[in-house]
């Protein structure tokens, strides 16, 4: 049986444009693109998860929004679940810590990326229904 993990991730809105953030070279899923965020711990609501993830690995505060996908893709470490929300910046700026390479795109070009494949329907719905 593959473990199941649970993941939320931070679409972070600020000027019409949405935070990108690159995987390492070390990391499962290498340079691949995703939300930043990461994993639910037991007893955690995933909004507060995700505020606790953006403060440790972004150094910046966001108020959590609505929820955009909620995705299940098994790849071969495990079966990720990942829901992600759109997010407001409230504190600080987001800086690169864990992540190699950092980019804000218009929805418009967020397809462009070497997106993780858990992250492709989300992608997608962004591209098509939201405007910023
Ligand atoms: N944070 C984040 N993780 C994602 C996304 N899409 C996606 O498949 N994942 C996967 C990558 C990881 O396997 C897991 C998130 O765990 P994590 O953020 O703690 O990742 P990590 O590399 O530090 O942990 P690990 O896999 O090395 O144990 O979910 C996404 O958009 N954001």
């Amino acid at each position: 049986m593959k473990k199941d993990i649970y993941v939320v991730g931070a679409i972070i809105v600020e000027d019409g444009k949405v935070l990108c953030a690159q995987r390492g070279p070390d990391k499962s899923l290498p340079y691949k693109w995703e939300f930043p965020g990461g994993k639910i711990e037991k007893g955690e609501l995933p909004e507060d998860a995700l505020k606790r993830e953006i403060e440790e690995e972004m150094n910046c505060k966001v108020l959590v929004k609505e929820k955009v996908e909620h995705t299940v893709y098994e790849y071969h470490f495990g079966i990720v679940h990942l829901t992600t929300f759109i997010c407001d910046l409230i504190e600080g700026y987001p800086v690169l810590t864990e992540h190699i390479a950092i980019k804000w795109l218009r929805n418009n070009e967020l397809a462009s990326l070497d997106w993780a494949p858990a992250d492709i329907p989300a992608i997608e719905k962004l591209s098509k229904e939201y405007t910023f």
